[in-house]
């Protein structure tokens, strides 16, 4: 549903869109899923917090990525955001190498919702998929959190200005 009619005229390109959204820095999460369609994984910037009650997380997923029907079908998923060193990882799962050998690069544990959850993650939050809205060329996936796990001591990971950018803590500076 449209809230406003749009002006006529936006005057804003996709190119001047993906400029400006390279100065919004974000954390780097790899998504999960496993159950009838199989398992899959993809690297994820376009995630946020939506309320804490109940505790819900959206996703943004590019219909047209390879993964897309398998998240659709498994109905969970687990946000793994990643810590400063895992860049590797990042970029295997950023798209164009087989399912296969994204998995093989690191350790995982399966969760209780059947999502395979990262070992050596900042934050993993076990979640089902309660909406998908059709946004342009994405879904955007509303995440219920069922359970999640933390470590809290390793520095964090955000994609920054088309780069991998190292979020010290507080008392590590
Ligand atoms: N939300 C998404 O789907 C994102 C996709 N990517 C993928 O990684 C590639 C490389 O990204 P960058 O090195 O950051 O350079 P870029 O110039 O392609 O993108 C700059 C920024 O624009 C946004 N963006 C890029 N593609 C988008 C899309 N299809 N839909 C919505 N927002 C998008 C993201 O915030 C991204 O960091 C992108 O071309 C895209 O294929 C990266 C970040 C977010
Ligand atoms: C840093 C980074 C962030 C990304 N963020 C997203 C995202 O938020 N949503 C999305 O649909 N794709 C995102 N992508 C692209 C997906 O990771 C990629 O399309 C996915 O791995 C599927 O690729 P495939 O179709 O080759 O399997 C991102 C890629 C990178 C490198």
């Amino acid at each position: 549903m449209s809230l406003h009619a749009l002006p006529d005229v936006t005057g804003v390109s996709q190119q001047d869109f993906r400029h400006a959204m390279a100065s919004l820095g974000a954390a780097v999460n790899i998504v999960t899923t496993d159950g009838p369609a199989g398992r899959a994984g993809f690297t994820a910037t376009a995630v946020c917090s939506v309320t804490d009650t109940p505790p819900t997380l959206l996703v943004c997923l590019n219909r047209g990525a390879s993964v897309w029907p398998l998240f659709r079908e498994n109905g969970v998923l687990c946000v793994n955001t990643l810590a400063a060193g895992q860049e590797t990882l990042s970029t295997l799962f950023g798209g164009k190498t087989a399912m296969a050998d994204r998995f093989a690069a690191a350790r995982w544990h399966t969760l209780p919702g059947g999502s395979p959850q990262l070992v050596g993650a900042l934050v993993s939050f076990d979640c089902v998929i309660t909406q998908a809205v059709s946004a342009g060329t994405h879904d955007v996936l509303l995440c219920e959190v069922m359970a999640l796990t933390r470590d809290e001591a390793k520095p964090g990971l955000a994609w920054f200005d088309r780069g991998y950018r190292t979020l010290l803590r507080q008392d590590a500076r």
